[in-house]
């Protein structure tokens, strides 16, 4: 692992841990447990030093891309993607989440007898069987668009949004190296999936493409990821539209997109005022969890614990549950904060 500084102390992490908190943006394949990811790389002789390389740590965006491609090779089969879903569900709720909203980009595996369809039943089946053992946090479901796909393979991904909606599925994702593609081939499929009722979050601003970016914050998507390379015109247009923004700090540095956790962009629109929300974005793929993405901000950007649990608070109301589902958000939150003020006042 990159050897960053842990810039929290370990009451700071022990007091976000004790937080609950909500997952906006989680990639599913690169959130698999180390452990897992090289018991399904041995039953498939995949080389464990090609498991090291994925347990390496400092990387850069580019490189992210070879490791998805190399978790893909094992995470291929129906059961491992139920396990795999299943399993990234225990660890967030072991964090104090309430509520996980994952995201993945359902694939056609011909290969591996997957299609876009059975993945996605894959995914609900493993999502099934944590709710069937874990009553205390919700889960939501965004079905991701790879920058590599086509017009039509995104619209695929939409009707699979529309079809499962009832089961889960909340909306889409644009995602995938940003440096490929063009915004023009997804937005019909994304103004299809807007126009059903689904919600969309958009990684944009990963790498500096201003007409993209602009085209992107136009469009007015429910919810934007990362917008790390702006120009001031940019980030004047990102204040001014009050879109929450998903914030994943660890990932930022590792990846170099940030130079470091006090230089993030997180400072100057958490004090703007703008909707942020902290997330992990791969807490496999850069070895971290949610408590300590909030401790990282804790500690880089001198919030105290008032402003940590109203960032918590505020992020239910980014999500894209429903709203009787954020009204019970709420009542926990509120109802775990009280106990966290209690023993801290004792
Ligand atoms: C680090 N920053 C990032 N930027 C853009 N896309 C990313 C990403 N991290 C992950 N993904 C997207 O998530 C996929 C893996 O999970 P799923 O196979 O969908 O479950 C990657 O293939 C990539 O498309
Ligand atoms: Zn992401």
């Amino acid at each position: 692992m990159k050897t960053l500084p842990d810039l929290y102390n370990q009451e700071q992490l022990a007091f976000c841990q004790s937080l609950p908190k909500v997952e906006l943006h989680a990639h599913l394949n690169g959130s698999v447990r180390a452990s897992t990811l090289r018991e399904l790389a041995a039953e498939k002789q995949i080389d464990p030093e090609l498991c090291k390389l994925i347990e390496k740590g400092d990387r850069t965006l580019a490189e992210c891309f070879g490791i998805f491609t190399l978790i893909h090779q094992v995470t291929t089969s129906i059961s491992a993607i139920q396990r795999i879903t299943r399993e990234v569900l225990e660890d967030c709720a072991a964090d104090n989440i309430i509520f996980a909203e994952l995201r993945t980009t359902p694939k056609s595996r011909p290969e591996h007898g997957l299609t876009k369809q059975t993945y996605v039943e894959a995914v609900l089946a493993g999502i099934d069987a944590f709710s069937e053992q874990n009553s205390g946090m919700e889960v939501g479901l965004l079905l991701s668009i790879d920058r590599r796909e086509s017009a039509e393979e995104a619209m695929h991904t939409v009707t699979l949004a529309q079809q499962y909606h009832s089961r889960g599925v909340s909306g889409l994702d644009l995602s995938g190296n940003p440096t490929l593609g063009s915004w023009t081939t997804w937005r019909p499929a994304l103004d299809a999936a807007r126009a059903s009722g689904l919600h969309i979050s958009l990684h944009a601003g990963e790498v500096y493409r201003p007409a993209e970016t602009s085209q992107m914050l136009e469009w007015r998507p429910d919810r934007l990821g990362h917008m790390c390379c702006l120009d001031e015109q940019l980030r004047s247009s990102l204040l001014a539209s009050h879109i929450p923004l998903e914030l994943c700090l660890s990932s930022n540095v590792i990846t170099e997109s940030v130079a470091g956790y006090p230089d993030h962009h997180f400072r100057q629109l958490y004090h703007a005022g703008h909707p942020v929300v902290l997330c992990t974005d791969d807490s496999s793929v850069f070895s971290t969890t949610l408590s300590r993405e909030y401790a990282l901000a804790m500690a880089a950007f001198l919030l105290d614990r008032r402003e940590m649990l109203m960032l918590a608070k505020k992020s239910i109301d980014y999500s894209f549950a429903e709203s009787h589902i954020k009204q019970r958000l709420h009542t926990a939150f509120d109802r775990a904060a009280a106990k966290i003020q209690h023993s801290s006042a004792s």
